[in-house]
């Protein structure tokens, strides 16, 4: 094992964030971790770990200091080379990053999606209709994974064929942020395909007319951006898109087949919906960690972090701290979650987050109307993932109204 020089006076931990138990129940680390300080080296990796709120905060929103630009995962694209061509918007700083950024942002802002929305809405209600034919399903499997691959490519002008790809290709690029470990291993046999596949769907004459696909394009034919970066944009939303909604919606369905009691309080009032959502990615948090790079010598919490050191943030455990939240590891549906990083924060603030948010009140709006309650028909097994908190299974029992 490569010892990284230790840093004197800063917490040491010798824990591995990405090792399988701990990606199957992070909590016991991540109050480990917020108890021992403000930043604690991580030796396993030579990284400074952030799991407190106001450092992860400070980091998201700090981008001259703490940069995208070599990379947002543990590897350092200073040195070594990415796996794949770096995202425009993810893996660039301003000013790079400003114009990418502007053109999605156009596209994806709430106003936009106002097309989708009644589309959404029905499709949600026919889903629901068919899963409810049965009183036990998995809810995984019926919504969470089915209700995204059926609304989502076709929003951005997807072809038919092909769609099973979206998923593994966006498992592996999750997996790729963490350390090149068994999860990593798992899904290189199939990246050269899955990453063929992905890149031919990112060409202007695949892409529906009037979708997100094709609006980027058009943005490139007015100057936005360049022709070259265009299908780059495409490919964010293909590898961004998919497997955060699907582990989204994962969460706010376990979120209330855990607790029974906020199911009753959303079909009292259908509007706690898009809160329910925000309140379950703050609780859950389906994004759980990614880094940043130090540009110079970055001093947080009275640490200073040398240039070009990796800083590891646990968003899932800054959206459970008791420093910030009361009960933390309460879902409630009576709190305002707004101020969650979830979504992170700053100028890499999710950029699809209305769509996230779009999907999730569509789905739970439809089972609001008919189901009376529903709750777990059997253990749910959890999908290991270095970035992502996923369910593989949710085994559910419904109650129609
Ligand atoms: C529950 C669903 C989602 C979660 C939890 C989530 C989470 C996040 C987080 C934490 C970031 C910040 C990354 C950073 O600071 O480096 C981010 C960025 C991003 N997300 Fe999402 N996301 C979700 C859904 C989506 C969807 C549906 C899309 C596309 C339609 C999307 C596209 C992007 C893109 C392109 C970025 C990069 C933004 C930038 O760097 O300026 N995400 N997301
Ligand atoms: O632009 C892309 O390709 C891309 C954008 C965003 C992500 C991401 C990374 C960490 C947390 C949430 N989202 C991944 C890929």
């Amino acid at each position: 094992m490569i010892v990284h020089d230790v840093p004197v006076g800063i917490p040491v931990s010798d824990a591995d964030p990405f090792a399988d138990d701990v990606l199957e129940e992070p909590a016991p680390l991540q109050a480990e971790l917020r108890d021992a300080g403000p930043v604690v080296f991580l030796r396993r990796y030579g990284v400074y770990g952030l799991a407190r709120y106001e450092e992860v905060h400070a980091a998201l929103t700090d981008w001259q200091r703490l940069q995208s630009g070599a990379g947002v995962g543990l590897s350092n694209f200073r040195y070594e080379r990415p796996w794949r061509p770096p995202s425009l918007l993810l893996e660039a700083d301003p000013p790079r990053h400003d114009a990418p950024r502007a053109v999605l942002s156009r596209i994806l802002v709430p106003r936009a999606l106002r097309r989708l929305r009644e589309a959404w809405f029905a499709d949600a209600e026919a889903l629901v209709d068919e899963v409810l034919a049965e009183r036990e399903f998995d809810a995984v499997e019926r919504i969470a994974r089915a209700f995204p691959l059926r609304v989502f490519p076709d929003a951005v002008g997807l072809g038919p064929d092909g769609r099973e790809n979206l998923l593994p290709y966006g498992d592996h690029a999750f997996n790729a942020f963490g350390p090149p470990n068994h999860l990593v291993e798992k899904g290189e046999p199939r990246v050269a395909e899955l990453s063929a596949w992905v890149n031919a769907q990112c060409a202007r004459e695949r892409l529906a007319p009037g979708g997100f696909g094709a609006r980027i394009w058009e943005a490139a034919d007015k100057g936005d951006i360049t022709h070259e970066q265009a299908p780059l944009v495409v490919r964010s939303l293909l590898t961004a898109g998919v497997d955060t909604t699907v582990h989204g919606l994962g969460a706010v369905l376990y979120a209330f087949a855990a607790d029974p009691g906020q199911w009753r309080r959303l079909r009292e009032d259908p509007s706690l919906a898009r809160v329910a959502f925000d309140e379950a990615v703050r609780w859950q948090s389906p994004v759980q960690t990614f880094f940043r790079t130090a540009v110079g010598e970055v001093e947080i919490g009275g640490t200073v972090i040398p240039d070009g050191a990796k800083v590891l943030m646990f968003l899932g455990a800054a959206n459970r701290d008791p420093r910030r939240w009361e009960d933390p590891d309460v879902f409630d549906l009576s709190r305002d979650p707004s101020a969650h990083v979830g979504f992170g924060m700053g100028v890499h603030q999710c950029v699809g987050q209305h769509v996230a948010r779009l999907e999730a009140e569509a789905v739970l709006t439809a089972l609001a109307r008919r189901v009376e309650r529903f709750e777990l028909a059997g253990p749910p097994r959890r999908h290991l993932n270095n970035t992502l908190r996923a369910w593989e299974s949710l085994p559910m029992r419904v109650h129609p109204a």
